[in-house]
């Protein structure tokens, strides 16, 4: 794949299929619409391309954006096992910001990205306050030679409605991973380098963790206790995470992963690591004494040694 980042400047010159839209956590409608590229690709032998914007630093330390479910670099990576030809993330500055829809069309779509197959959802909007939408685009197609496929948007068959990252956003707020991962299509997930803590889990309470940090932009669900699989050095393992600013430990803590990984005995500070998070257990709470904490380790274990029995498959 190649990915294209933090430039206005650039030309793709092969005809090409066009998506465009956040795709925040590549969820199975995300996935629907991929796939749906991609039969047209052995079709037309076309090359696939995605634009997106850059989850932009600035505009978070205003406050403005919402936490993402997937970081920049969790989404490329997504893209890349989807075997998508290129990845367009384009700055998401005030020229692009206050583009006109049409003009949006012309210059990037057709323009830059060298659209001959646009294929969206019937809701996608762009431009200048998202005013652009699907029918723009079919309004357009003639004159720009490209032509245009609006699927049908993959809902949640239990709840009839559609999924969309908002939805997964809700149900991850709620501590509900289980269903969050059913819209997603694949485990929630944290990756990260393993960071020193403050060292009290396997001195003190028995229960060595590996801590993560996530970036403020990341959306960690509900905070509290989860059943979680854990891939490390191309291995996963059974895991039980706290998600939260563990209160019963004095200071202000970053909220973080911190995951007590089932069979593994040894150093991993400073490995990359990924944390899926597969089932609720409880919330997080301050409690009186790191011996109750440590009692109430104990039993989250328990937990999640039970739920792997129970689900062998995970
Ligand atoms: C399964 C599990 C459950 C936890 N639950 C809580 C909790 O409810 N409240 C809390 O304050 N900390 C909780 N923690 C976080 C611990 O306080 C933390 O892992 C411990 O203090 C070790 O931190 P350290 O790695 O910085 O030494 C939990 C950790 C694990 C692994
Ligand atoms: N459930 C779905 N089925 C098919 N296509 C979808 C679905 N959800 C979104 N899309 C399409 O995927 C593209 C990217 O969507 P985008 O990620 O911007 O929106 P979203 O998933 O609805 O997220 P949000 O809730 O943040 O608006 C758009 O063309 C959109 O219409």
């Amino acid at each position: 794949m190649k990915y294209i980042a933090d430039t206005t400047k650039f030309q793709l010159t092969e005809p090409t299929i066009v998506t465009l839209g956040k795709f925040d956590g590549r969820h199975r409608g995300h996935q629907k619409l991929l796939r749906t590229m991609k039969a047209l690709k052995e079709k037309t032998g076309w090359s696939t391309a995605i634009f997106t914007f850059s989850i932009a630093p600035a505009a978070w330390m205003k406050g403005e954006p919402e936490t993402v479910i997937t970081t920049s670099m969790e989404r490329r990576r997504n893209m890349e096992k989807m075997d998508i030809d290129y990845l367009v993330e384009y700055p998401f500055d005030d020229q692009v910001r206050h583009m006109e829809p049409e003009e949006f069309v012309k210059d990037i779509l057709a323009g830059r990205m060298k659209a001959a197959a646009i294929v969206v959802g019937p809701d996608c909007s762009f431009g200048y306050k998202g005013a652009g939408n699907a029918e723009l685009l079919r309004k357009l197609a003639g004159v720009c030679g490209y032509s245009l496929y609006v699927i049908k948007k993959e809902q949640d068959e239990d709840r009839h409605r559609d999924i969309s990252s908002t939805y997964i956003r809700e149900e991850l707020d709620k501590g509900n991973v289980a269903k969050a991962n059913e819209l997603l299509g694949e485990p929630y997930a944290i990756h990260g380098q393993v960071v020193h803590g403050n060292h009290i889990g396997g001195a003190v309470l028995g229960f060595p963790t590996a801590n993560l940090i996530p970036p403020p932009i990341k959306r960690l669900p509900r905070y509290g206790v989860y059943v979680s699989r854990v891939l490390v050095d191309g291995r996963y393992y059974g895991g039980v995470t706290n998600i939260g600013k563990k209160p019963t430990v004095e200071g202000d803590n970053p909220p973080g992963a911190e995951t007590f990984i089932i069979g593994l005995d040894r150093d991993i500070y400073g490995s990359t690591i990924e944390v899926q998070l597969l089932d609720f257990i409880r919330g997080e709470k301050k409690f009186d004494s790191l011996e109750e904490l440590k009692q109430q380790i104990s039993h989250d274990k328990e937990t999640a040694v039970r739920f792997f029995r129970e689900h062998p498959g995970e």
